[in-house]
This record gives C-alpha cells, sequence and structure tokens, in this order.
C-alpha cells in the first residue's frame, strides 16, 4: 500500500507536522488535488482521530515531524524543482521586478539568521556568520533600516552578527532592542523595546533544566537556552534514537500547558503560548520605526525556517513587500521568492545596495 505525505498541524501541541500515513486514514478529501507535488491536504481534525486511534502514535507523529524537516530526507524530482521555480520564483533572476514593485516606497529589511545569513552547521555555537555577509548587512544597514529577526538569544544572535547599527529581535521576536549606536534609522532609545513574555522567565529556566537532566542520556542530544525559549537539537542525534527524544521532550512538557512545540530545521522548539510570533515582532518594528500605518512602506523579510512563515504571513496579509523563503527544496510557504543558500542571499544584499547607491 503507497503512504502518503500530509501537512497537519497538532491542536494540542500547537505543532505543524508532515506525517506519512496509510491510505486508510485518509478520508475523502485526501482525493482534491494537492498543493505542491507529495502533499495532500486532508481534514487536520480527521487525520489526528485517525492518528490518536491508530497505536496513540503522538510521538511517531512527532518523530515523523522531525524527519520531515531534515532537507535531505526528501528526494528532489525534476517535477519538484519546475514546479517549486514556478511557484517561488528566484529573488534574483526578479530583482528588477522586485525594485520596480518599491519605487517611491521605504524599504526595510528583516533578516532571520541560522540557514539566512549563516550556514546550517551540526554545532549551533559554531554557526558563524562569513566577514564578507557581515561587511554586505553593514553596507545594507547604511541603506535601510534593518532587523535581524531570529529564534535565537538576542545577545547570541548579536554575539555573531556584531553590528550595533541594527534592530534585533531575539527568542523568536520576544526580545526586542533597536540600535545601540550609529543607525541613521533609530526612531528609539537602544534599550528594550519589547519583552512580552518575561513572565515566563522562570518557568523556562525550570524547563531548560527539566529538558537537560532528561535528554543526557541521548547520545547528541542539546539544549539551548534562547532566554524566552528553548531549543531541543536533533541534528547529532541518530535517527533511530529520535522517537526517544520525542519520549523525554513530551515528558517533560506535558506538564507545562502554557509551553507550546513548534519545530524548525532539525530542532524542537518550545515556547510560551502567548500570540507572540516573528510575524508579530515584523510589525512591532514597523510601528517603532514610524511605519505602522504608512502605505509607502516595503518591508522584506528573508527566512529559511518554519518559524519565519508568520511573518511570510503577515507581509501577505498587509499586502505590503514579500517574503523571501531560502530553501533549494520545495516547501510550503507563504513567501513569495526563493533564494537557495546564504551565498545567494548575501548576492541580493548586495544588488539591494548597489540599486540604492546608484539612485542616491
Ligand atoms: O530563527 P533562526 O535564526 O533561524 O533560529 C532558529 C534556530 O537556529 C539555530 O538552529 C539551527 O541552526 C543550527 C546551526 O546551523 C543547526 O545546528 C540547527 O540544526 C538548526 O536548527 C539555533 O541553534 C536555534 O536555537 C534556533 O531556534
Amino acid at each position: 500500500m503507497t503512504k502518503q505525505k500530509v501537512v497537519v498541524t497538532d491542536v494540542k501541541s500547537g505543532m505543524n507536522m508532515a506525517v506519512v500515513v496509510p491510505p486508510a486514514l485518509f478520508t475523502a478529501e485526501a482525493k482534491k488535488p494537492p498543493l505542491m507535488p507529495g502533499y495532500i491536504k486532508i481534514s487536520k481534525k480527521k487525520l489526528l482521530q485517525n492518528i490518536e486511534t491508530n497505536g496513540g502514535a503522538r510521538i511517531n507523529a512527532w518523530v515523523e515531524s522531525m524527519r520531515a524537516s531534515s532537507p535531505t530526507s526528501r528526494r528532489k524530482s525534476t517535477q519538484d524543482q519546475s514546479t517549486w521555480t514556478t511557484k517561488l520564483p528566484s529573488a534574483l533572476n526578479v530583482f528588477d521586478e522586485i525594485t520596480d514593485a518599491s519605487r517611491g516606497k521605504q524599504i526595510v529589511m528583516f533578516l532571520d539568521y541560522d540557514g539566512t545569513l549563516s550556514p546550517i552547521v551540526d554545532d549551533p555555537d559554531r554557526a558563524y556568520m562569513s566577514d564578507a555577509m557581515r561587511a554586505t548587512v553593514r553596507k545594507l544597514a547604511e541603506c535601510f533600516p534593518t532587523a535581524i529577526v531570529s529564534g535565537r538569544c538576542r545577545d547570541k544572535v548579536y554575539n555573531f552578527v556584531k553590528l550595533a547599527e541594527l534592530y534585533y529581535a531575539g527568542s523568536h521576536g520576544m526580545d526586542i532592542r533597536g540600535p545601540s549606536k550609529g543607525s541613521k534609522y533609530k526612531k528609539c532609545p537602544p534599550s528594550v523595546l519589547c519583552q512580552p513574555a518575561s513572565e515566563y522567565l522562570p518557568m523556562i529556566d525550570e524547563v531548560y533544566g527539566l529538558l537537560m537532566e532528561k535528554t543526557k542520556s541521548t547520545p547528541g542530544a542539546k539544549v539551548e537556552n534562547n532566554k524566552f525559549c528553548l531549543s531541543v537539537h536533533f541534528r547529532c542525534v541518530d535517527e533511530k534514537k529520535w522517537s526517544e527524544l520525542a519520549a523525554q521532550v513530551r515528558s517533560v512538557l506535558k506538564d507545562y500547558p502554557k509551553l507550546r512545540l513548534s519545530q524548525g530545521r532539525k530542532v524542537l522548539e518550545i515556547r510560551p503560548t502567548i500570540k507572540w510570533d516573528k510575524g508579530k515582532a515584523l510589525e512591532f518594528l514597523l510601528e517603532s520605526l514610524g511605519y505602522a500605518n504608512c502605505t509607502d512602506v516595503f518591508p522584506i523579510y528573508i527566512g529559511d525556517d518554519r518559524t519565519d512563515e508568520d511573518a511570510f504571513k503577515v507581509l501577505r496579509e498587509r499586502g505590503q513587500g514579500f517574503g523571501v523563503l531560502v530553501s533549494k527544496i520545495p516547501k510550503e510557504t507563504s513567501a513569495s521568492y526563493s533564494l537557495q543558500e546564504p551565498s545567494e542571499v548575501m548576492d541580493f544584499l548586495q544588488r539591494l545596495v548597489d540599486w540604492k547607491r546608484l539612485s542616491w
């Protein structure tokens, strides 16, 4: 029997899952045409009921989702690739269209860090950004207000980027600070601008301790404290141990209903259930910069991860600017354009700088 891949959101954990299930679990909805090659849209409620009653497979669903979050887990077919580039053209190929659309408007740049400005590496503590990328981002920030929006703790991402003239939104946007010096776009003092989850700090610290203890028996697992959220990395965990790790994380989180789980690239991300994400951070930053109700603002958000989708969606809903997804493989996304990897991101940023300097 052929198995099928579907994307659902776990209503209890809030986690997006791409799961592989046998056709017996599908409703008639599954017969509708797929959204993207290899994916089928079905009733989330029905699928979750089916999953829950079909062997109590919550942990299995997590593991399937963990597999799906690995870029190498999907084979690239020629059809996938051509659908992908038709649906999401390269931002480099349509550069003139982009600059035409922004004419007369204030471009504001939002950049994710891992996988966007720095290549994905095994050790999260060694995800360095190249000097060339740093120099490009520095020039970019001279041309446009620029913010880094990351799942990482703000101090940590600052220590990688090391540019004081930028805005930083760490912990998936739950910790926002303005430029500490040298920005002509500084509209506010360099103090902390927004920390909507500060009451969760003690809980996050407690859960960090529990997860460290619980996961220490799983070789390769790494828990990262991102201040207002936590990351449990499984990039270096043997795939055979993923269900063990998922069970360990689940056993801790079941006692913390005020925390939710989402997923990034080979990482389980734990954060407060508050309605705040990278999309809200983008809106907050636009407001701080004085562009809240402006029609002539043109935000560009570049990111590679599921958590960046919240920001892409906000841009679509506002009908302003656009999102650029950094990915070599097809993904469901609300972004409008794509770039394949950080080196292409650097080329795109450099072209924006050159274009802006020509028009000065
Ligand atoms: O929003 P981001 O800036 O993209 O942060 C998301 C997570 O990025 C980091 O993890 C990812 O990059 C690591 C280094 O390349 C890689 O080892 C890991 O597998 C990726 O998931 C960061 O360590 C996490 O805390 C962030 O949540």
